[in-house]
């Protein structure tokens, strides 16, 4: 016997998607254990006022949550892959990685244009330097805005008009139900993903063993094997969702491709590049070299700076 607490934040797509957890975990867990969930409020939620990037960017949405799992005050969280840092603290794990939905971004416009249709100096809300450069890259003429808040704010603000469109992760609208709303799914060839977009991320006590098994069985082989080489190229780089770097990995068989990029926020340069193999670690390093080799670093500096300022 035992009660297995699963904090969450409390946006709809966060709960929406521990609910999504729970209701695979119901399938591995042994028949005499229980679940309950435990609302979390973090910094992140907060601070809806300000541009994420400019007040520290990804570890926000995670910390409390991290701290209420070594306290011991909850078993397991469950996160956007997209939203967990590179590092892990001591003690905890990852001990499971979901299946990925579609991994891409998709466009939500007012009037129904899609990114081609679009006229001329648009204004497009994204807070995602990653969004803006690949938006900018693609068509220079368009204008880009920030835009925070929950998925409901943002599309709120949308039909206000404040944009002319949005772009969100179609993961997360398709886990809202929200299908309907999306004007254009994007090409992964116009937009590369974020790393991890797609993917759910269940983190537990690293010590926490019989949870560990049970995490086991809900283990999506595949998806871990990609974000682990998408993950490894990003964190090269020392980034987050905050910096303009996209990386997007593919699994056949054994075989992972790994696509990446780094951009300037205007839209160019767009610094890109591909590697193929086994082994996911090798291939996100050996990608960060390529792309390092062509200058990332200098060009992540300069972004760094201008948001720091
Ligand atoms: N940046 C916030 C965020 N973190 C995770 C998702 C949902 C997509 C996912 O699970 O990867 C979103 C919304 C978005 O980017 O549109």
């Amino acid at each position: 016997m035992r009660t297995v607490i699963i904090g969450t934040r409390r946006s709809d797509l966060a709960v929406t998607q521990t609910e999504w957890v729970m209701e695979s975990l119901q399938e591995h867990i042994p028949a005499s254990w229980e679940m309950q969930q435990e609302k979390i409020v973090t910094r992140g939620d907060q601070i809806l006022n300000v541009t994420l990037s400019k007040v520290g960017g990804k570890g926000l949405f995670v910390k409390e949550i991290e701290q209420a799992l070594l306290d011991g005050r909850i078993d397991l969280a469950v996160h956007s892959m997209k939203d967990l840092p590179g590092e892990m603290p001591e003690g905890l794990t990852m001990g499971a990685v979901t299946l990925r939905e579609d991994p891409r971004d998709c466009l939500i416009s007012r009037t129904g244009a899609t990114l081609n249709e679009l006229p001329e100096n648009a204004w497009i809300g994204t807070s995602s330097l990653r969004r803006q450069a690949q938006i900018l890259a693609y068509r220079p003429d368009l204008r880009v805005k920030p835009v925070r808040g929950n998925l409901n704010t943002r599309f709120k603000k949308l039909m206000e008009g404040q944009f002319d469109a949005i772009v969100l992760a179609a993961s997360g609208i398709a886990r809202m139900g929200w299908q309907d709303r999306v004007t254009e799914i994007i090409s992964d060839r116009v937009m590369l993903p974020a790393v991890g977009q797609g993917a759910l991320a269940v983190q537990c006590r690293a010590d926490d063993d019989e949870m560990l098994e049970v995490l086991q069985g809900m283990n999506h082989r595949e998806t871990e094997m990609a974000v682990q080489a998408e993950r490894t190229f990003l964190h090269a780089f020392e980034g987050g969702c905050h910096l303009p770097i996209a990386g997007y990995a593919t699994v056949k068989g054994d075989r992972i491709q790994l696509r990446g990029l780094v951009a300037d926020p205007g839209g160019q340069p767009v610094l890109s590049g591909s590697s193929e193999g086994a082994e996911g670690v090798r291939l996100g390093r050996l990608l960060s070299n390529d792309l390092m080799d062509q200058g990332a670093r200098e060009l992540l500096d300069s972004v760094r700076e201008g948001i720091q300022s």
